[in-house]
């Protein structure tokens, strides 16, 4: 008999009481109570359906979830057999700087969750969320062969996917992207509003609140952020300050092209004519950081050979015929504090510094026959991100 949905969902927690009572009565025996037998019966899939080829230290190993009660009761599990959890939350797309995060988790814990979901609240009404890469059936590819990988390194395996709807992320339908928007949210003011916040005014409560969710679901001890994102790293690292969550935060650096354009999913509607023009932003932000470098501290000491940069390439491009020039829009060059991301007019040697950047990179004019134009045929407006730490000095 087919169940409802939220039949199927009650149906799941009272089983998921029912094993927790039995395993804490201890009279589920042992071998039932290892965590792969626990979730056996619930509405997972292994990337191998068989018992014996999932033995294999090479074998798939990765099981994938939808939904939270089988997951929270496989987390269980893993804490019955003092195993360690590393969360690695993204949207999919995944490239090499996802798994640069994974194979860090996997250093530092038993297991690894990876968290597929492309979060409807953290993109605003007029945002890319309609566009945004999705590549499933590669992403699982990945993560297996990455998982072998690690096997073979006696290393941390990725033992779960989680893939949730959002039906399952937002039990409160529908979920709103609007300012100032229904519904529950984790926000964090100024912080969420400053520099991509202002940009994208809706961004970082969204990511703040499926991060939460995530973080509820997940109870890892471990989380992982990539450096890219630098703001996103601190919201992150604010909301497990302020909402006393137990767990780390691991932040990774950046993942980088040989030329410096730092790797994202988004990178796959630039083609070659925009994805050229786009590591003006990395270019300028080296600049800057080697006034840094030389011992500069003031604001604009260091920031003039960043915009000055960003202007001349500009220029370069409008005075390019349309048929060959990639325009694009600066939307911020920031030199601001590592806790609070509020600019700084003066860089204190003990706390250091961030700079950042944001520019959109423009549709192409003038698309050419045969040119490589990217996913969207080059007329998808990318906005790319950017960033380097400046240390404090001892
Ligand atoms: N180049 C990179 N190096 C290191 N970490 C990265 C890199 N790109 C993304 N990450 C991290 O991976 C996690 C998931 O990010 P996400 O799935 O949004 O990918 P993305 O490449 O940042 O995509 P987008 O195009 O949305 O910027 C985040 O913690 C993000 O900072
Ligand atoms: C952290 C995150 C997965 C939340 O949706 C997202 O913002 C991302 O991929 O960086
Ligand atoms: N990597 C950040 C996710 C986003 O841009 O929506």
């Amino acid at each position: 008999m087919a169940l409802g949905s939220s039949a199927r969902h009650s149906a799941m927690a009272l089983f998921e009481r029912a094993v927790v009572n039995l395993v804490r009565r201890n009279r589920i025996p042992a071998f039932a109570r290892s965590p792969r037998a626990l979730v056996q019966r619930c509405d997972t899939r292994w990337l191998s359906t068989s018992p014996a080829l999932r033995n294999a230290p090479d074998a798939p190993n990765t099981q994938i979830f939808h939904h939270v009660a089988p997951l929270r009761l496989y987390r269980r599990s893993l804490l019955l057999e003092d195993r360690t959890v590393g969360l690695v939350p993204t949207m999919g797309a995944l490239h090499e700087g996802h798994l640069s995060l994974v194979r860090h988790a996997a250093a530092e814990n038993t297991d690894v969750f990876v968290t597929i979901y492309v979060n409807p609240t953290q993109f605003g009404l007029n945002e890319d969320l309609a566009s945004y890469p999705k590549t499933w059936e590669a992403d699982l590819q990945m993560l297996h062969e990455l998982d072998k990988e690690l096997g073979s390194a006696g290393k941390g395996r990725v033992s779960a996917v989680f893939a949730p709807s959002t039906q399952t992320m937002y039990p409160t339908l529908p979920p709103d992207s609007s300012i100032p928007g229904v519904g529950s949210f984790v926000e964090m003011r100024p912080l969420g509003q400053l520099l991509e916040g202002a940009s994208r005014p809706v961004f970082f409560r969204g990511v703040a609140t499926v991060c939460m969710k995530l973080f509820n679901i997940c109870a890892p001890e471990r989380v992982y952020f990539g450096q890219k994102d630098v703001q996103q790293t601190v919201v992150i690292k604010r909301l497990v300050k302020d909402f006393h969550l137990n767990m780390d935060v691991r932040i990774i650096p950046t993942s980088r092209e040989l030329d410096g354009l730092a790797l994202s999913s988004r990178n796959v509607y630039l083609g070659e004519r925009r994805r050229n023009a786009g590591i003006v932003l990395s270019q300028a932000l080296r600049k800057a950081e080697a006034q840094y470098k030389a011992g500069k501290r003031s604001r604009g000491d260091i920031l003039w050979p960043a915009v000055d940069h960003g202007d001349a390439t500009l220029l370069e491009q409008e005075t390019m015929e349309p048929s060959k020039r990639a325009k694009f829009q600066v939307d911020y060059i920031s030199l601001a504090d590592p806790d609070t991301m509020e600019e700084v007019d003066q860089v204190d040697d003990t706390r250091g510094a961030i700079l950042s950047g944001a520019v959109k990179m423009l549709p192409v004019e003038e698309p050419q026959e045969g040119e490589e134009l990217g996913i969207g045929g080059g007329q998808i407006p990318v906005r790319l991100i950017d960033n380097i730490v400046l240390d404090p000095v001892e």
